[in-house]
């Protein structure tokens, strides 16, 4: 990575103090007004919004010294996130120097610059992000042929990650993009009254490096998005690398029915998903939380009628997975045992990444 003036390779913690009032070109949360076909200095012209997220905008852009589209991420005007931002780029840094060869999936950082007050992080242009895929599809499931790509590429990703020390901690769809956005129309079937989109290539690459922690650094008790956060996350027992083999099997599972694996808002239902669909949790893990009493979850008496109708609907996981292979590395990446957990790099010898 370099700067926009190339001077320095490592990034310049300068804080910025905003002065009241906000300027024009801010809107009342300091996130930067987009305007399409405007400038970002004179290098980089606005093509079209590509996502909003807590930390800003990422605007595709035309790179006008390098001659091709980039995707610009424009920072909240805010200390917290500018400084957070810079702790995401020396991340970014470490994850490229440990991966010369550029094989690690992970995004990289093309350079940055500063603008109106806003950090501008600049990567490579990449294809639209899996969620939005799934969506479009109206939450059709993907081919077991194509999971087994994604899952062959996330477990790599992740432990070439883990093998540099750094945990990811949100995984999602949302923060996995497609290479290109090429895809080929499956018309509808008995299944669907919707056409399939599938990607030719079913390429992927990691984003969103805001939230990852190398595993000697101070660990914040909560991460993860909720529906792909692992239950010694939500039990407050502490996390590491495995937390992330717990997310790529929620992800996965996703990818096979089309739909969060547990869509829930709340500790107590999450827990009761969780048992209802891969059993009882290990008695170690629950004897010091408050959600249990007794060995048992504490939830029927609170719970309203609607969510305990829909926990007794969710299936047990061999019910809802009919590969074998596949249903054999799903239970294996959400084992609630931390210790007992396949890791990313036992993952990838595993039957069903390891068939055509
Ligand atoms: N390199 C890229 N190429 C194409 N689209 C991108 C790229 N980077 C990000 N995006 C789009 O922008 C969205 C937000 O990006 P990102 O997750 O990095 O932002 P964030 O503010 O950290 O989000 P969050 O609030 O989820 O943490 C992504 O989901 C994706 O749709």
């Amino acid at each position: 990575m370099s700067s926009e003036s190339e001077k320095s390779h490592k990034p310049q913690r300068k804080r910025r103090r905003h002065s009241t009032p906000i300027p024009d070109w801010d809107d009342s949360e300091r996130h930067y007004r987009v305007i399409l076909g405007e400038s970002l200095t004179s290098r980089f012209k606005v093509m079209r919004l590509l996502g909003e997220g807590t930390f800003g905008k990422v605007v595709e852009c035309w790179d006008r010294k390098r001659k091709r589209y980039v995707a610009v991420k424009i920072i909240r005007a805010v200390d917290r996130y500018r400084e957070a931002a810079f702790t995401e780029m020396d991340i970014l840094n470490d994850i490229a120097d440990g991966d010369p060869s550029g094989r690690s999936g992970c995004v990289t950082l093309l350079t940055w610059f500063d603008f109106r007050g806003h950090l501008c992080m600049v990567f490579e242009r990449w294809g639209p992000c899996l969620y939005d895929v799934i969506k479009n599809n109206r939450y059709q499931p993907f081919p077991i042929y194509i999971i087994r790509s994604f899952a062959r590429q996330l477990c790599h990703s992740i432990a070439y990650l883990h093998s540099i020390n750094l945990i990811h901690t949100d995984l999602k769809p949302e923060n996995i993009l497609l290479e290109d956005d090429q895809f080929r129309v499956l018309p509808p079937d008995q299944n669907s009254t919707h056409p399939l989109h599938l990607p030719v290539r079913p390429n992927i690459v990691l984003i969103d490096f805001g939230g990852a922690t190398f595993n000697d650094k101070h660990h914040t008790s909560i991460v993860s998005t909720r529906h792909y956060r692992a239950p010694e996350v939500i039990l407050d027992l502490g996390w590491t690398f495995p937390c992330d083999v717990w997310s790529i099997g929620c992800i996965l599972v996703e990818f096979y029915t089309g739909t969060a694996l547990f869509q829930t808002h709340r500790n107590a239902e999450h827990l009761a998903i969780m048992e209802k669909v891969l059993g009882p949790l290990p008695h170690e893990m629950i004897q010091k939380s408050k959600y249990y009493q007794d060995g048992e979850l504490k939830w029927m008496d609170s719970a309203n009628p609607s969510s305990l109708k829909y926990v007794e609907s969710c299936s047990p996981m061999p019910d809802m997975i009919h590969d074998e292979d596949f249903l054999d590395l799903i239970l294996k990446m959400l084992t609630y045992d931390t210790k007992k957990r396949i890791t990313a790099r036992e993952a990838l010898r595993h039957p069903f990444l390891n068939c055509n």
